[in-house]
């Protein structure tokens, strides 16, 4: 059995990115949503980028931007994963010729019962995954949890993509989480931070080792 892999969205300092690398990180997340207290200037990314090591995977997120705004980003920052949080149609995110997650805002308009999430996710048959978080007023990264039982039909699709659970998670009721939903990854902001773009290195140590210890009971 594997670790349930996990992101930590909306890192700012290189710091942060050292920090969730040693402490097992599979992923970070560069937020380049203009209102987001996350939100990372190009010149920004492509320092954090660098700062990644080999084998952990850099995700660039967007809300609903021009198409050129995410390939300038791909072309200077050159993330491994778009990820789209937004409402961004299927053939917009397909149309990069890169890897992306499709972020579903659960419990929101359209999104209120299992059968229509699942409906809605197949729309997005080309995504490399699928992630699922809290409906907002904002976009996301609200720190927010939602119903998890939302994600049964999903779960019990035989055509569901690898399945990322994110929305409100701290390390406290990550555990919970991993033990109800067995994604495939996880997705984490608010919840192992001092404040808005500023990461706790202690709260994402605490994070990943209840992801451990769920991951394996
Ligand atoms: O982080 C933001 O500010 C943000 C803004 C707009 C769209 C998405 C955003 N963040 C997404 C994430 O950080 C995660 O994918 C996910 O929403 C989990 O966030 P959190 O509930 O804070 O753990």
């Amino acid at each position: 059995m594997l670790r349930t892999r996990v992101k930590i969205c909306g890192i700012t300092r290189i710091q942060d990115v050292e920090a969730a690398c040693e402490a097992g990180a599979d992923a970070i997340g560069l937020v380049f949503y203009p209102k987001s207290s996350r939100l990372v200037s190009l010149e920004q990314a492509r320092s954090l980028r660098k700062a990644v090591p080999a084998f952990v995977s850099v995700t660039a997120l967007f809300v609903n931007v021009p198409h050129e705004q995410v390939r300038q980003v791909l072309d200077t920052v050159g993330p491994d994963v778009l990820q789209f949080h937004g409402d961004e149609t299927p053939d917009y995110c397909a149309g990069f010729d890169q890897p992306y997650m499709k972020a579903f805002r659960v419990g929101g308009p359209g999104l209120e019962n299992p059968q229509a999430v699942l409906e809605s996710c197949r729309r997005y048959s080309h995504a490399a995954a699928w992630l699922f978080d809290s409906y907002s007023p904002g976009y996301g990264g609200s720190g927010l949890t939602f119903d998890i039982g939302l994600l049964d039909e999903v779960r019990r699709a035989s055509d569901s993509r690898p399945l990322v659970l994110a929305g409100g998670l701290d390390p406290l009721n990550v555990g919970d989480a991993v033990q109800a939903v067995r994604p495939y990854a996880l997705d984490v902001s608010s919840g192992v931070e001092e404040s808005g773009g500023i990461k706790s290195a202690e709260k994402i140590r605490a994070f990943m080792q209840s992801v451990y210890r769920a991951s394996f009971s």
